[in-house]
Order: C-alpha cells, then structure tokens, then sequence
C-alpha cells in the first residue's frame, strides 16, 4: 500500500514528536512512525526512570545535612517505594498518553519500524506484517536516537552485562555492580545504586566526567566514595567473565579483578542508522548523520535533490541531550513548514529556524553526588579553540545561601569569560542542588550580556545564586578604583573644590 503525505517523522521518542508538534501546528499533514514506545528511550529507559532513581535518596542526604531534619531521619531508605515511583513515572512502560497527545495534536501514528526507501520515501514494517509506503511531499525526518556502545572487551557481550536499559528499568537491586565507564551514565547509576544500597565499583579509564571542568569529576568521585562505592581511576577492563556462581568477574589490566553480580557499560551512544535505509539515499548505515543548522542532512550524492531529509536529536550528533534534541526540533518543524508553505525562512544565526545555541550554549545537568551543571566551554576548550579568556573561580560553600541550605556545603563555580567580547562563554557549577543555578548563566551566554551588564542581575540574598556575586568580584568590579592609584594621583576635582 502507498499513501502520500505532508511529512513522515521516524522515531516518535520526544525528538520526533517535537517535530510533529511544530509541523502540525502550521497545518502540514504528519505522519509518525514508531516501532517501540512513543516518549523514546528519554521517557522510558533514560532520563525519567533514571531521575527518579536517583532523587529520592538524594533528599535524604540533603534532609541530612540539616540539623533538625536530619534527627526527624529514623528509618531506611524504602528502595521499593523508589522503584514504585519510578513505575509511576514511566507509566509502567505504556505510552497511553503520548498517544492520546499525539491524537491531540492531528499528527497519525503508524507502530511499526521505519526505513527510507530513496528519496522521499519511506516503507513503514507494521507488527501484522504488512508494509505500508509512506511518500513525502514536503519532507522526512528522521529522530531515531541512539542505542549504547557494548566495547569489544574480551568476554563482555557474553556476560549479559546491563545496559543504560537495564539500570534504569530495574527490578531487584543488585548487591554488587561494577560500571565500565567513567561518563554521565557512569557517574549517575553509580550514584543512583550507591544511594539504592548496592556496593558500587566504577572502572574508569580515565577520570570521571572528562567533558566538563576538571573539578567536577573530582568532586564527583569523592562523593562517590563518601557514599561508600569504590572508584577505580585509569583502569581498563581486559576480560569479563560470568562464572558458575553467575557472578560477573572484570579482569583489569594490571591483573587485578573486580567481582560483582551485575556490570553496567557505560561507554557512549552510537546512532541507530543500522536499519535506517539510510543507503538507499547514499548513505552510510551505522553513521551518524550530518545536519546544517536547520537539521538538514548533508551529503546526500547529487541527483537525490536537496532540502527534504531532515536528521534530529541524538542521530546528528550534535548533543546527546533531550532538551537540546527537542529545541532542535522546534526549529526543525517550523522550518519544515516555511519550506513547504513558501514563507520565509530565518536561518541566520540565532533565528527561529536554526539550532544556533547546539555550537555554544548546550547545559547539561548530571545528576551525581554532587550535581554538576555547567553550559558553554570550559576553560581548557576555550583555551583550545583560540580564544583569549579570563577564569573566575569561587567556593561555593563560602556562600551564605548554600551554607543555610546545608551545613558543611561543598561546592566550586567557575566563570569563563571572553575578553575580547566582554561576555560569559562559559560557566559549571558543582556542589547539591546547583542544577537549577545554569539557566542563568544559559541565559547570559545566548543573550551575549556584558559582564558589566550582569552586575546589576542582582542575586537575592540569601540564595545560592549569589555565588554569581562572588563570580563578579572574582574578575573584579568594572568601576573600580584602586586605592593604590587613589593615593598617589592628585585628587579629583569635585564639585565643592570647584566651587
Ligand atoms: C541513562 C540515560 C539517562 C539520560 N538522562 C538524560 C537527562 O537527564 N537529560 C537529558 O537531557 N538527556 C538525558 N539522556 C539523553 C536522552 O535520553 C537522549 O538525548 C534523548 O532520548 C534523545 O531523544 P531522541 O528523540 O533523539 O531519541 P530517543 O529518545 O532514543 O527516541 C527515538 C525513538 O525512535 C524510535 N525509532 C528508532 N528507529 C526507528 C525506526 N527505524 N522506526 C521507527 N521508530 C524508530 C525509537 O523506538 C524511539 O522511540 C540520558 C540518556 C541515558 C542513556
Ligand atoms: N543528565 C543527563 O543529561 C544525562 C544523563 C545520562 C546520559 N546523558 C547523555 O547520554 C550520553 C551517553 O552517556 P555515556 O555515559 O554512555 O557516554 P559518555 O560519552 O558520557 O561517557 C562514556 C565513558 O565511557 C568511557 N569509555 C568509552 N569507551 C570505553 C572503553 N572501550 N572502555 C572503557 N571505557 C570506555 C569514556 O572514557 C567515558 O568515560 C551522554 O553523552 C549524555 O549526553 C545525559
């Protein structure tokens, strides 16, 4: 069966339905294709469960560093009651409501798994069986996310080790597991299971949290380790092994080994382009898909016609992150539309149908012990891409907001500054419940405000976003005088000098 229509998004995880939204909200008829659950892995295996894993003992060490709160603490945490809530949360892996919101919107569901079948085209594989080809007038957009790299450790894939999958959906925590990897996935399960009861070994080659300021894995591994798991830096897994006892047995470079019931790989994402019928377009299966601002595929060879393949969220590559992913889709839909409705587009920098913010305002939010939050560059990527930058680091315990909400607050900020321009380029705090402090600085990246300007952004006291005062008198007021300079010039004239 063949049936033309406005546009076909393939993948219906919160990427794809972002863009069906914005299409549909211009009246373009859509077309979704989903061959798991609608909400994707975010919704389902990745960041809700894995959120909701995590917060609960989080508020128990919090209540703890409160005098008062902590005394009322007489129990345990209620690990089932934990994995309830995380059930409630991902609907015990139903999609009702995402169907009903796709029902909402106009915008039709095909179940079924999606390959591009050359240009335009689309062969939708139903469950019955059957096939259905989908034709776009105006364009196909592909948002079929990423599925996690298992390395070619000797022994590994045959030791039924977890994935991101497993972790999050868990049932029964186990009392032993050892996380290959030393990144976000890491850092959080490690967190997530240490707080859950489970005597954790992270096994990281290098150190922890290598995309972010070097203070941040830091932090992260020692409140690990104040959390009772071991975290084994600069260590490479040679052999996994599950033994008679079904234990799973890592073998370490150096000889040494670590036995745990479960190992989770926590070693990256790779896009699933696999099975895309990326090929039939030119293609190559398995890669990740290169997009212009407006999330347009390049390369495509010549003859296949341009504008009408658009690629969004983890598939480009771009940021591995949901809400960049959907902020791409925004713009994606919306352009989609221009497009097919002749109107015009705005794909210059920072206009409504580019994803200008994925090249330099991307925050990110690990939701470790402690949390780490940061957005822009550090200060060695800044470094490293030529510009002239100015650091301003700050102990986020000394200030009085974090202090009061709790005793013996640990925490570090770091402002990076571009000199030549005046403004924030980038910004990572650390320390709990710094997450909700980057928008902030996300605000003052894209909005290219002076740091001049942001004197007057005036933190309420007593918040910890008054650490972005400290962060200010780091680099120094703009107006100052030096009192040096005061003492050895002639005095000013003024008003009553004059007189
Ligand atoms: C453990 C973990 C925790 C995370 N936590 C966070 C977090 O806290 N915050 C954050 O911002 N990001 C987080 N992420 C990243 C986030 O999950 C992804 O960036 C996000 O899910 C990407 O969205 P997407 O729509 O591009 O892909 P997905 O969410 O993977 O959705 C893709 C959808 O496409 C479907 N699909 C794929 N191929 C086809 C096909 N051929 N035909 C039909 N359907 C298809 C899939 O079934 C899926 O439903 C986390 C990731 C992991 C692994
Ligand atoms: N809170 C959040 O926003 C959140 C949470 C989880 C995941 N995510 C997203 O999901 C993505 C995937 O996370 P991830 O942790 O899987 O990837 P990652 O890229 O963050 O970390 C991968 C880690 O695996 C290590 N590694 C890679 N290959 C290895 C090998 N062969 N042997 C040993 N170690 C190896 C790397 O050194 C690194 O420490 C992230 O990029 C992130 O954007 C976001």
């Amino acid at each position: 069966m063949e049936r033309e229509v406005d546009v076909v998004v393939i993948g219906g995880g919160p990427v794809g339905e972002n863009v069906a939204d914005r299409a549909r909200a211009a009246g373009l008829e859509v077309v979704l294709v989903e061959h798991e659950l609608l909400g994707g892995e975010c919704t389902n295996w990745a960041c809700v469960p894995s959120k909701t894993l995590l917060r609960s003992s989080a508020v128990l060490r919090a209540a703890k560093r409160v005098p008062g709160a902590a005394e009322a603490i007489t129990g345990e945490l209620d690990v089932a009651a934990v994995l309830r809530r995380r059930d409630y949360w991902v609907s015990d892996w139903k999609d009702d409501g995402d169907v009903e919101w796709l029902a909402g919107i106009g915008a039709e569901l095909e179940r079924g798994h999606g390959r591009l079948d050359g240009p335009h085209r689309v062969i939708v594989e139903r469950p019955d069986g059957t096939e259905l080809t989908l034709v776009a007038r105006h364009a196909v957009a592909v948002a079929p996310g990423s599925d996690p790299v298992v390395p070619p450790i000797d022994g590994l894939a045959d030791s039924r080790p977890w994935t991101s999958r497993d972790a999050t959906s868990v049932k029964h925590v186990p009392e032993r597991l050892a996380i290959i990897g030393g990144g976000v996935v890491a850092v959080e399960m490690a967190t997530a299971y240490a707080g859950l009861g489970a005597d954790v070994t992270v096994l990281a080659r290098s150190g922890l949290l290598g995309a972010m300021e070097p203070f941040a894995g830091e932090a992260v591994a020692r409140g690990l380790e104040g959390l009772g798991a071991s975290v084994r830096l600069g260590v490479e897994p040679v052999k996994v092994e599950r033994n008679d006892a079904d234990e799973v047995v890592v073998t370490l470079g150096d000889g040494s080994t670590v036995t745990a019931d479960e190992v989770l790989v926590a070693t990256g994402r790779k896009p699933r382009t696999e099975a895309l019928g990326i090929d039939t377009v030119g293609l190559e299966p398995g890669a990740w898909l290169d997009v212009d601002d407006t999330m347009l595929v390049q390369g495509l060879p010549d003859g296949e016609g341009a504008g009408w393949l658009y690629a969004v969220g983890d598939v480009n590559h771009r940021a591995l992150l949901t809400h960049q992913g959907k902020y791409q889709a925004r713009a994606t839909g919306d352009v989609i539309a221009a497009r097919a409705l002749g109107r015009p587009v705005d794909a210059a920098p920072w206009g409504a149908h580019v994803a200008t913010a994925d090249h330099s305002a991307v925050p990110n939010v690990v939701f470790s012990e402690p949390e780490c939050a940061s957005v822009g560059l550090t200060a060695r990527a800044a470094e490293r891409a030529g510009r002239s930058v100015r650091v301003a680091d700050v102990d986020l315990g000394a200030v009085s907001g974090a202090g009061i909400l709790a005793d013996g607050y640990e925490g570090h900020a770091r402002l990076v500054v571009d000199t030549e321009l005046g403004t924030v380029v980038g910004a990572t705090f650390v320390g709990q419940d710094v997450a909700e402090l980057v928008q902030a600085a996300t605000i003052a990246i894209v909005g290219e405000v002076s740091v001049d300007r942001l004197w007057h952004a005036v933190p309420a006291f007593p918040t910890v976003s008054e650490v972005w005062l400290r962060l200010l008198e780091a680099l120094g007021r703009p107006s100052a005088v030096d009192v040096k300079t005061v003492e050895t010039e002639e005095p000013a004239e003024t008003e009553e000098t004059a007189a």
